[in-house]
């Protein structure tokens, strides 16, 4: 079988918004914050003891306003605590854009969540979304990847989880992040084998944007789609980094326009003023422009004030 090249989802996922869904307050700002996802929180996040409270707001919220416009991921309790079943039940009522599964371990995880999902009947575009943040997930990346390939698996993203992962590891928080880099490029290895998507960590130190930048700037260096982040403050660097600049459409234009002309038919690779394109530049460059394209309609449908 043929690899996919591109992702499968071809969404804008910039910028991943975690919103507490114990706070209203947080889930109602969701509206007006310029984030390609919000991944509403029932883990980590939420105290034990609130969790029953936690579902009840978030239902409600799901049902006063649709959120236009951006990706809603539902992130559960794991499926071996006592609130992973209620919150898949959940799931199923409000049939999110995706549900998000915290320390994937192995394959037989994101099985077990799809199995789920069709015990409720829940729709195909229902995704799942898997958190890796833990030893044996980063081992098994390409294992939990390859699960998305079987037949009616609804696998599309990755989201690594560094807090938990130097929890479990000890690697101590640095900038540069050295010795978490071999993990992290695993992890796109893993993802762009098998044509899913990958969000980078959330950066804890919110308030410190410079170091925020720099860690952005390393992301998409490596591959990462887009961030997942803490707070409303990291939403526009995240959407510039991630976001394509003018000068790398002007670059991807030039190239769809060149493999536009007829005399370039049959040829597989061009001399463009001395630098050699190939076709396979051609699907980078199209991925690219239609990144762009959605960036430019949400501004446009937003106005001058979003980014
Ligand atoms: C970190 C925070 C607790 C800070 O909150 P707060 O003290 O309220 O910050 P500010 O006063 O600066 O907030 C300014 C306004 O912005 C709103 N706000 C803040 N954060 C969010 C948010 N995430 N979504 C929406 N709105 C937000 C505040 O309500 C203020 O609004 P207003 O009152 O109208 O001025 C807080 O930012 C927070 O809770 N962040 C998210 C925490 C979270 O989701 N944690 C789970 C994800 S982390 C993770 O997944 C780790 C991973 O698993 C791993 O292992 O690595
Ligand atoms: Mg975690």
């Amino acid at each position: 079988m043929n690899q996919p090249a591109l992702p499968r989802s071809m969404n804008l996922r910039r910028s991943v918004l975690s919103v507490p869904a114990i706070n209203p307050r947080a889930l109602e700002k969701t509206h007006q914050l310029d984030c390609d996802a919000v991944i509403f929180d029932l883990e980590d996040s939420v105290a034990p003891e609130k969790k029953a409270e936690t579902r009840e707001n978030l239902a409600a919220f799901f049902r006063s306003k649709p959120l236009d416009g951006k990706e809603r991921i539902i992130r559960i309790n794991g499926l071996g605590t006592s609130w992973g079943r209620a919150d898949m039940e959940l799931v199923s009522a409000l049939e999110p854009d995706a549900v998000l599964l915290p320390k994937v371990n192995e394959p037989q995880d994101i099985m077990a969540i799809g199995d789920l999902l069709a015990d409720a009947d829940a729709p195909d575009e229902v995704r799942i979304w898997a958190m890796i943040e833990t030893p044996r997930g980063i081992l098994n990346a390409a294992a939990i990847a390859e699960a998305g390939r079987t037949a009616g698996s609804r696998l599309d993203c990755f989201v690594v989880g560094l807090n938990d992962l130097r929890k479990e590891t000890g690697v101590l928080p640095q900038p540069g992040r050295q010795y978490l880099v071999p993990w992290l490029m695993q992890v796109i290895l893993a993802v762009r084998a098998y044509g899913l998507c990958a969000i980078d960590s959330v950066f804890n130190d919110f308030k410190n944007i410079d170091a925020f930048d720099a860690e952005c700037a390393e992301a998409r260096a490596m591959g990462f789609d887009g961030k997942m982040l803490i707070h409303p403050a990291q939403i526009e660097p995240a959407n510039r980094y991630f976001g394509p600049d003018a000068s790398a459409i002007a670059e991807a234009e030039a190239i769809i326009k060149a493999f536009a002309d007829p005399a370039t038919d049959g040829l597989n690779v061009i001399n463009a003023d001395g630098r050699m394109i190939e076709r396979l530049h051609l699907v980078q460059a199209e991925t690219l422009v239609h990144k762009a394209r959605l960036i430019a309609e949400r501004l446009k449908a937003k106005g001058p004030t979003a980014n």
